[in-house]
């Protein structure tokens, strides 16, 4: 049985206690977040309440901590989760542009042998960017198209148009926009680091979708992936296949077998 302790108690987690009640290896131990009804409303969501309701008492009754929260509870979190020898899962991605908190978490991480579990998120094809990697990959681009209320902007007039709101590499937009495209971070682990990494993220009113596009050129050839995803219910800033991709991860470390690279 893998004990599982989740860290923020917002949309992911959410999908993650929701899709957990057909998963029969594992059981959520614990829950965290600092606005604790959010707390009280997943636990009642569970058959049995989680053992652990702060970070403290996670360490003790949980194997897998997922951060589901923000880049500031990654670095407060993720060191402390590796040193009492949990495996870590992150969802917010964006936190790893900071190279020392990535090169010390590895390090930790490594010494304590534990893992780092960073999922596909709220885009597909990782596997295929990793494999590219393996030779020379020319350029990769993310291109991000949400539309305004994902910004935070709804019935201002600088909603009503399409705006290019950030062009520049994935370790600036992560910054800049650390709700939005944390899966920009996660392509740079995959395949050619955050500054080589371009992002385009666009503001449009005329959809209601997440939409991701990634193109990718090198040595293998071509890759044009484009990913047209629901928001989650109660937050259009992230796409519900990103809590989709959380749980099949969780799926893979708790099975027996294994599928894709
Ligand atoms: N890797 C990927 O592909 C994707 C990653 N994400 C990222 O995953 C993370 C979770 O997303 P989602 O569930 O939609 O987020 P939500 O905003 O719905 O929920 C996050 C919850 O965590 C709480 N929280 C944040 N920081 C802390 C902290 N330091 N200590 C305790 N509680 C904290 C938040 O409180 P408060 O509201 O007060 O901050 C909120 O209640 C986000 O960072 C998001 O950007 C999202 C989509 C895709
Ligand atoms: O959910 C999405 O569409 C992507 C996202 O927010 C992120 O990568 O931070």
């Amino acid at each position: 049985m893998l004990r599982i302790g989740i860290i923020g108690c917002g949309a992911i987690a959410e999908a993650i206690v929701k899709g957990s009640s057909s998963l029969d290896r594992i059981k959520i131990t614990g829950l965290y977040d600092r606005h604790p009804e959010k707390v009280s409303y997943l636990s009642g969501l569970l058959r049995e309440p989680p053992e652990a309701l702060t970070f403290d008492d996670m360490l003790g009754v949980c194997d897998l901590i997922i951060e589901a929260a923000s880049q500031g509870a990654v670095k407060e979190f993720v060191p402390p989760a590796l040193e009492a020898g949990k495996d870590v899962m992150i969802m917010s991605v964006g936190a790893l542009g900071d190279q020392e908190l990535l090169d010390r978490i590895k390090r930790i991480a490594e010494a304590n042998n534990c893992k780092i579990y960073i999922p596909s998120g709220a885009i597909a094809g990782v596997d295929g960017v990793k494999a590219a990697a393996g030779s020379k990959i020319k350029r990769v681009r993310l291109t991000t198209r949400k539309p305004p209320r994902a910004f935070g902007v709804e019935n201002e007039e600088n909603a009503m148009h399409e705006r290019v709101l950030f062009e520049g590499p994935a370790r600036e937009a992560v910054k800049l926009f650390p709700a939005n495209v944390n899966v920009s971070l996660t392509l740079s682990l995959a395949g050619i680091g955050p500054d080589r990494t371009e992002v385009r993220i666009i503001q449009d009113p005329s959809i209601d979708l997440n939409i991701h596009e990634v193109e990718v050129e090198g040595d293998f050839g071509r890759m044009h992936l484009r990913f047209e995803n629901l928001p989650s219910p109660s937050n259009p800033k992230t796409s519900f296949l990103a809590a989709l991709s959380a749980i099949a991860l969780i799926k893979r470390v708790s099975e027996p077998i294994e599928v894709g690279t």
